[in-house]
């Protein structure tokens, strides 16, 4: 059983080395914009609970999320691992995660940053929300929000890492294929 976290800012690429991971170290991939955007699209009580926020980039808040990320990893109990893609994005979500893998005998076995300068991120976003469809890519004030609550919230989530010797951090800047080369070196060596 390995659980990653990856970690990173909005835009560092969390979503598409997911993609790769997944499948090379045959893991369930719970991204929580991703569940959030299907709940919404499917116009569930979820979904609608979590529009407002995700619109403005504000954080859904802590309850409705951890209550919907542990019904997923419940989905998934025969998994070989997981990997945590946009979640934990706070100190309440992170003690949450510990506790409810603590009552199945897992753990986080590694949280891997992708690491990137802000400027290229909100770029790299305005890019995307031209073809993402994404209300919040397309504003770069709701992006910037996105950033203040990464910095406020989500960037305190290192130290928690680093405390436990569980964090790695690899540049997020280069090919998708050298990034996951990075990424891999480290996984390789949990
Ligand atoms: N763990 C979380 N806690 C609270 N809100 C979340 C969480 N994960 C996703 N969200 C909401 O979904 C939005 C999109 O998330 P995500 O697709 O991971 O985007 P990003 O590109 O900003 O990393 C966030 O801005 C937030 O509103």
């Amino acid at each position: 059983m390995i659980n990653i976290v990856l970690f990173g800012k909005p835009g560092a690429g969390k979503g598409t080395q997911a993609e790769f991971l997944k499948e090379k170290y045959n893991l369930t991939h719970l991204s929580t914009g991703d569940i959030f955007r299907y709940n919404m699209k499917n116009d569930t009580a979820l979904g609608r609970e979590a529009k407002g926020y995700i619109d403005n980039g504000d954080l859904v808040p802590d309850s409705v999320t951890i209550k919907m990320l542990q019904d997923e990893v419940d989905k998934n109990l025969d998994s070989k691992g997981f990997l945590f893609d946009g979640f934990p994005r706070t100190l309440a979500q992170a003690d949450a995660l510990d506790a409810f893998l603590k009552t199945k005998n897992w753990e986080v076995t590694a949280t891997i940053a992708l690491e990137a300068d802000d400027n290229i991120l909100v770029q790299r976003i305005l890019e995307r929300g031209k073809t993402s469809g994404r209300i919040d890519d397309q504003d770069e004030e709701k992006i910037r929000n996105r950033y203040e609550e990464y910095n406020e919230k989500t960037a305190p989530l290192m130290n928690y890492y680093k405390e436990q010797n569980k964090f790695h951090a690899v540049n997020g800047i280069g090919s998708i294929a050298e990034i996951t080369e990075r990424l891999s070196a480290v996984i390789d060596k949990l």
